[in-house]
């Protein structure tokens, strides 16, 4: 073959790209903050070998269609329900993404998120910023415990499982659920196995770290927070569209849970005037789960070499593995 093409769906450091320009003619979307328009994605996949995606692409039968030359797709992410793994399977393109090297960076946000949620840091950062802080008092932003509470993790999976590492530092009850069970999950942490319901209705922390499929899709729905504590906190860094988010405003509007930290969301990025903005009781941030300069340098990185291996006939590092 001649020298492959590879597209780059967003700008990225060019230190971090260099391995894969030393191999392929590698073009890039120029900006940093705005995903390239899909037109122009169909055009460029026309006549590319790789492409090096973002979770905000869609890769699916339409676009693979038009890339007869398309050997890899690479997402900077380890989501991947932005990319159809049968329309790959049928037009023999590779999908890979980004397991593991992530693991950590978000499990350290999770908990962040959870922290923050529990403690209400930050309703309290702009209560004192607004020059709200006029006197001490006893529940002046008193919040909820976290140490020796009980945290209950949905998707017990990789970043789920350092999650609940984190959590024994707390010295938290660990509840998870799965479709199958996770023994080293059980054995090494002593998390304890739950059906759904059993874990919405026993937690403190209802964390979600579930992929988004059709099975997950709404799952967390008026019934799921009709089922959990008053007093529980409800924490997604996995999908947004996994939860009901209507239903979500619903619950935390009637005081069916008391609060709820965000990492992500149905529509992203999430509009300004969108009910669940205005609760207090929300901390919302912008999908920054493995978001470390550290982190996302290693994820680029990975996709590089996951391309460049594809690209030479090799078998890349991190292919999408699914027994979904
Ligand atoms: N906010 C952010 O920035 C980030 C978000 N993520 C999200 O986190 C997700 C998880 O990542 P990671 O831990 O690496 O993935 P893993 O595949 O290691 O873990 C996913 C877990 O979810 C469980 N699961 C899957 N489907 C279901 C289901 N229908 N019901 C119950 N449990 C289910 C799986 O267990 P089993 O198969 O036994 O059911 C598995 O344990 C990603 O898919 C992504 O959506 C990831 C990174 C950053
Ligand atoms: O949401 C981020 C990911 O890596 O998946």
């Amino acid at each position: 073959m001649a020298i492959p093409k590879v597209f780059i769906t967003r700008r990225l450091p060019e230190k971090c790209i260099k391995p894969l320009q030393q191999v392929a003619e590698v073009k890039m979307w120029s900006e940093e903050y705005k995903p390239v328009p899909r037109e122009v994605l169909l055009q460029e996949v026309q006549t590319s070998h790789g492409l090096l995606t973002m979770l905000s692409d869609r890769v699916d039968e339409t676009l693979l269609a038009q890339a007869p030359q398309l050997k890899c797709v690479a997402n900077l992410a380890v989501g991947y329900d932005n990319i159809d793994l049968e329309a790959c399977r049928l037009h023999h393109v590779i999908p890979c993404n980004t397991p593991d090297v992530l693991t950590e960076t978000t499990a350290d946000l999770v908990f962040a998120l959870l922290m923050a949620s529990g403690r209400r840091l930050i309703e309290a950062n702009d209560y004192l910023k607004q020059g709200k802080w006029q006197e001490w008092g006893p529940f002046l932003m008193a919040g909820a415990d976290i140490h020796h509470k009980t945290i209950g993790i949905v998707g017990m999976g990789r970043i789920g499982t350092a999650v609940a590492r984190r959590a024994q530092g707390f010295a938290m009850n660990v509840i998870y659920h799965n479709r199958r069970r996770n023994v080293e999950a059980e054995s090494e942490l002593g998390a304890r196995f739950c059906g759904f319901e059993s874990l919405l209705e026993t937690a403190d922390f209802v964390v979600n770290l579930i992929p988004y499929t059709e099975t997950t899709k709404g799952l967390f729905n008026q019934n799921a927070f009709t089922k959990m504590k008053k007093t529980a906190l409800f924490i997604n860094a996995g999908r947004g569209a996994t939860v009901d988010e209507d239903a979500l405003y619903q619950a935390l509007l009637e005081g069916e849970i008391a609060g709820a930290g965000l990492d992500v969301f149905s529509q992203e990025p999430i509009p300004k005037e969108h009910p669940l903005l205005t609760l207090e009781q929300v901390v919302a941030l912008p999908h920054i789960g493995s978001a470390s300069v550290e982190t996302r340098k290693q994820m680029i990185s990975l996709c590089c070499k996951n391309l460049m291996r594809t690209l030479a006939g090799e078998k890349p590092i991190t292919p999408i593995e699914t027994s979904r």
